[in-house]
Formats: C-alpha cells, sequence, structure tokens
C-alpha cells in the first residue's frame, strides 16, 4: 500500500505537488491521471524517493522508501524507458540491477521471458526501439518480484498487441496482491485497466475514486435518437424543454440531454413518428477526466479553424471544457512478442 500525507513539493515559487492526500490499495491497478505539468512524475519520483518532499509524507507499506532495505524487493518501477546504459545489452542491465539488488541471475532470465525480449536480450539497448525500451524498463520493475509497482506511461510506444500485453500483465499483478499505480494520458486504455483512479490537477488530488464512480460523478449519460421525422422529433423535444443536439456528420440523429430513452420513446410513440435508433450513451472516462481537469490545464493548444477543445468530425466543447490531450501513436512495427502475464512470475 501506498500513502501519501500532505505531500508537498516546491521548485522555488512553483508548487509542483500541494498537501496531497490519498492512498493506493494493494490488490487493484489504480490509474493516475492528470493533465501535463499536474504533478504526476514529481509524485511518483518522491514515492521512490528520488526527489525529498518539502512537506509531508509518503510510504510504502509504512516505510519511506530509504528506508527500505532492499528496496526492489518492495518496489518496481518504471519512470523513464531511455533511463538505461545504452552500451549494456538488455541482460547485462537487467543482471548488474539484480547483482547489486541480492536477487539470482536466474531471475533475470525469467523476466526477459516474461516480457518477450528474448530474441534480443544480448543485444545493447540503445538500439531498441521505444517499445523494446518500455518492455526492458517494465522487465526491470519486475526482477525483485515486488509488492508494489509504479509504472509511468507504460504504454508510451507499444503496439496494440504490447498494449494488450501491458493491460493484463497489471491486471494479473494486482490480482496476484500487488499495488499496481500507473500513470497514462491514455483514457480509453485507461478505463479498461484500472480499478480506481487518483486524479491530479495543479498539484492538489481533485478525485480518489473507483473508476465508475469518477465517471458517473464527472460525466453525463445522454440518449441518441434517431428518425426519418428528426426535425418533427426535435421541434417536439425542445417543446418539452429538453436540451438537444445537432450531430455534426449525422442530420439523421440528435443527442438529447437529462431525459431517458424511455421518454424520448414514448414521446416518439404517441405522436406515431418512426425512430430508427435510440441508444444510451455512457460518458467515458475521457470526457469524465476533462470535465474535471478543465480549470487545472496549463498547456492549451489550437487547431487552425477549429474552436479550442473541438475535435475533428465533432462539435466544440462547451465553455470551460479543454482540448483533449496529445496521444500516444502506437507504433506499425511488431515488437517481440510476450506470453501470457504471470507464465514466468512468480505467484504470491
Ligand atoms: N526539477 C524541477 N524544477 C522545476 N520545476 C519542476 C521540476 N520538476 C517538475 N517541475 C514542475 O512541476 C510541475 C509538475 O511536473 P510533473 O513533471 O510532475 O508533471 P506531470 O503531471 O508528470 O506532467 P506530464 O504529464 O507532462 O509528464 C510542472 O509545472 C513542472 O514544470
Amino acid at each position: 500500500m501506498i500513502q501519501a500525507v500532505g505531500l508537498t513539493k516546491r521548485y522555488g515559487e512553483k508548487v509542483a505537488v500541494d498537501h496531497a492526500d490519498f492512498s493506493v490499495a494493494a490488490g487493484t491497478v489504480t490509474g493516475f491521471l492528470g493533465p501535463n505539468g499536474a504533478g504526476k512524475s514529481t509524485t511518483m519520483r518522491m514515492i521512490l524517493g528520488l526527489d525529498r518532499p518539502t512537506d509531508g509524507t509518503v510510504t510504502v507499506d509504512g516505510k519511506p522508501y530509504r528506508n527500505l532495505p532492499v528496496p526492489l524487493r518492495e518496489v518496481g518501477a518504471l519512470l523513464d524507458a531511455k533511463a538505461v546504459h545504452g552500451g549494456r545489452t538488455a541482460y547485462n542491465h537487467l543482471a548488474c540491477l539484480a547483482k547489486s539488488n541480492g536477487i539470482p541471475l536466474r531471475r533475470v532470465d525469467e523476466v526477459i521471458g516474461l516480457v518477450g525480449l528474448e530474441q534480443v536480450a544480448k543485444k545493447r539497448s540503445k538500439n531498441f526501439s521505444l517499445g523494446m525500451g518500455q518492455r526492458l524498463g517494465i522487465a526491470a520493475a519486475l526482477l525483485g518480484d515486488p509488492g508494489t509497482l509504479l509504472f509511468d506511461e507504460p504504454v508510451n510506444g507499444l503496439d496494440p498487441e504490447g498494449i494488450l500485453w501491458v493491460r493484463n500483465l497489471m491486471k494479473s499483478l494486482a490480482a496476484q496482491g500487488r499495488t499496481v499505480f500507473v500513470s497514462s494520458h491514455l483514457m480509453s486504455e485507461m478505463a479498461l485497466t484500472a480499478d480506481r483512479v487518483i486524479v491530479i490537477g495543479r498539484g492538489q488530488i481533485k478525485a480518489d475514486t473507483t473508476m465508475r464512480e469518477f465517471i458517473a460523478q464527472n460525466a453525463t449519460t445522454h440518449v441518441r435518437v434517431r428518425s426519418p421525422h428528426i426535425g418533427k422529433l426535435r421541434q417536439l423535444m425542445s417543446g418539452k424543454g429538453w436540451h438537444t443536439e445537432a450531430l455534426p456528420d449525422d442530420e439523421g440523429a440528435v443527442e438529447v440531454f437529462d431525459v431517458t430513452s424511455e421518454a424520448v420513446g414514448d414521446l416518439a410513440g404517441e405522436n406515431g413518428l418512426w425512430l430508427h435508433e435510440l441508444a444510451v450513451v455512457q460518458p467515458s472516462l475521457e470526457e469524465a477526466f476533462m470535465s474535471m481537469t478543465a480549470d487545472s490545464v496549463e498547456y492549451h493548444a489550437g487547431v487552425p479553424g477549429m474552436a479550442p477543445g473541438q475535435v475533428l468530425g465533432q462539435p466544440g466543447l462547451a465553455p470551460g471544457q479543454v482540448e483533449p490531450q496529445a496521444q500516444t501513436k502506437p507504433q506499425t512495427r511488431t515488437e517481440p512478442q510476450a506470453p501470457p502475464p504471470g507464465s514466468g512470475e512468480a505467484q504470491r
């Protein structure tokens, strides 16, 4: 378990992390979300003893990282996949880590197999692709078979197969009773991976809850209705005071807010109007995240000819909403295949 109490980090005038209180429970994957510059990496660095808190504390299983006798056996982390000695082979990089932490060398072979790097284990890591580097970083994090794992953007540079592999790995590590704390900007991926979310904005913890509750509390469900009589139906809905929005690429459908699908269906039926589609649209983690962090975004970008926050093919966002974050472009090259998670991993 990771526990932060009043955790604060200042760099001069800049407050990177501001009295953060949160806990990350064992047996779950907890997503750590926040806009660029929100304080995620700084928080992770303080958990790992790489940055000293200006104020407050953070502990792993009740101890500050610095007090852990053999840290790699208790906490594994992937912060920066490029932070390896490029002149060393993947095997030697892991072997050095293993030796300096009293970990048997057979574990090096195990984790190399687990992340699917057998074919390149004797190659220098400076020639590795981003995805291969991520796999090497994950291997290093797993080396000590630790009970707590921290991953900063672990799917960065991975192809779809690699992303799926990481998702299953995280879930299986949590199912084994480990604490898994993972930051990512890929909202769709986090929605599939994490059970809980901690959201940080401008250094402050904005939410610490389950994924389901976070989405339910920060985004609204709405109804999409398609009809050959959409103009007439829209008039009737507006007459009832319901808020409707046209879909820019679909003249035959509208979205209706704050009403049930039953109410829309009944209204159409009572007026003899055919429906071709009536669907409840569940909000996404991305919508919930952008709604919650709208006022916490430090770096805004624009696209010529588009309103701030507008997505191609979609209407502009409401005032106060922000543009989606840039998403990591998956690689087109195929990374080495990894076996299913847990196959080489000691079960706890
Ligand atoms: N060594 C440093 N010196 C000064 N300011 C820093 C330092 N490290 C981080 N910061 C500032 O602290 C804030 C938080 O940075 P941090 O890297 O933790 O954010 P982040 O949420 O990880 O962002 P990103 O998603 O872009 O990686 C930012 O405004 C950043 O500029």
